[in-house]
C-alpha cells in the first residue's frame, strides 16, 4: 500500500570521517562539519569511539540539548549538580542543557565505547531555561515491528507506536533495522528538515533505483511528505531517521556555547569565567574521573 505521496529525494550525501574531539576520543562528525555546519535545528551529530583513558572530560554546555544513544558499551556522565549515571549499549540521554550544564562523560567499561550524540539547537525562548534530563534504558524505548522492520522510537512516532521523551524543539528520531527485502514507509511532517545516517549495511533512500548507501554516510532528504527506504542486499540495514522543524533563527555558536547574538556569547563566556548565571556550581566542581 503506498502511504508516502511525495517520498523525499537524497540531495546530499556526506562521508563522516575520523577526527580528534575531548581527550583523546575520535568522533566521525557530518552535522556540524566544515561543509555542514549547520541544519537547522541540528548542530552536531557524532558517531563517537572511546577506549579509557580517553574520553570527555569536565566541559560546559549553554543553549541546546545533546541526545547521547549508546551502540556499545557504557558511558558514565557526571554534571556539577551532582547528577550521575551510566548508559549503555541501546540507552538514551536526551540532555536539556538550557541556561548551563557542566559535565563530564567518560567510558565506563573496558573496551571500546560507541554511539551517537546529536547536539539540537533550542529556541531564543528555551535557550535559558533550567537544565533538564529525560533517561531511558534500552528496554523501555518503545519498539514495534512489521514487514522485516524494526524501530526503536527515540522521539516521534513510527508504525503506530510513540516515544515519550518530550522534544521542546520538535524532533524525530528513529533508529531502524530493515532486514533483507524490507521496504519501509515513513512519514516526515513537511515543514521539517531531515536526515538519514547510515550504521550498518546497505540501503536505498529516497528511490529504489538510487545507488546504495553504506555507513558512515549522512544523507540530507529534500522536500516531500516522508522517507521511503529499501534494503534489497543480503545483509542486514540499519540507520537512524532524524527530522526536526527548523528554528528559523540567528544562530551564534563558540564551541558548546549557542546563542543569537554575539553579545550573548560574549555574556556566556562571562558567565562561565565568573561561575555565574547558571554556572554558579562550576566554581567548585571536578568530576571524579578528573585525571
Ligand atoms: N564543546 C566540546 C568540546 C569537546 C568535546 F569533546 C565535547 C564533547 O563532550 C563531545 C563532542 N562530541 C561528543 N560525542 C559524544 C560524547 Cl559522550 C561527548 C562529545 C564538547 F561538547
Ligand atoms: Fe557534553
Amino acid at each position: 500500500a503506498t502511504i508516502l505521496n511525495e517520498p523525499r529525494l537524497v540531495v546530499r550525501k556526506f562521508l563522516a570521517r575520523p577526527q580528534h574531539e575531548g581527550l583523546g576520543a575520535i568522533v566521525r562528525r557530518s552535522i556540524g562539519r566544515f561543509e555542514l555546519k549547520y541544519f537547522d535545528p541540528f548542530l552536531v551529530l557524532d558517531e563517537f569511539s572511546v577506549t579509557a583513558p580517553a574520553g570527555f572530560p569536565d566541559h560546559p554546555h549553554r543553549g541546546f540539548e545533546t541526545v547521547t544513544y549508546m551502540l556499545q558499551g557504557a558511558v558514565t556522565h557526571e554534571d556539577f549538580e551532582g547528577h550521575k549515571g551510566t548508559i549503555g549499549a541501546g540507552d538514551l540521554q536526551w540532555m536539556t542543557a538550557g541556561k548551563g550544564i557542566v559535565h563530564s562523560e567518560m567510558p565506563a567499561a573496558q573496551g571500546t565505547q560507541k554511539g551517537l550524540q546529536l547536539w539540537i539547537n533550542l529556541s531564543s525562548k528555551h535557550k535559558m531555561i533550567e537544565p533538564r534530563y529525560q533517561e531511558m534504558m534500552s528496554k523501555d524505548i518503545a519498539e514495534a515491528a512489521q514487514d522485516g522492520i524494526k524501530v526503536r522510537v527515540i522521539a516521534g512516532e513510527a508504525l503506530g507506536t510513540k516515544s515519550p521523551i518530550y522534544t521542546r524543539t520538535p524532533t524525530m528520531y528513529l533508529d531502524f533495522t530493515l532486514k533483507p527485502g524490507a521496504h519501509l514507509q515513513q512519514p516526515i511532517p513537511k515543514s521539517w528538515n531531515a536526515f538519514v545516517y547510515v550504521l550498518e549495511g546497505e540501503g536505498m533512500f529516497g528511490s529504489s533505483k538510487s545507488l546504495p548507501v553504506t555507513g558512515h554516510h549522512l544523507l540530507l532528504l529534500g522536500s516531500g511528505d516522508g522517507l521511503e527506504a529499501w534494503n534489497k542486499s543480503s545483509k542486514t540495514l540499519r540507520f537512524i531517521l532524524v527530522g526536526g522543524e527548523p528554528l528559523g533563527e540567528p544562530l551564534v555558536q563558540f564551541g558548546p556555547f549557542v546563542m543569537n547574538t554575539q553579545e550573548e556569547i560574549d555574556q556566556t563566556i562571562d558567565d562561565f569565567e565568573n561561575y555565574a548565571n547558571g554556572f554558579e556550581k562550576a566554581r567548585h566542581w571536578r568530576s571524579e574521573s578528573a585525571l
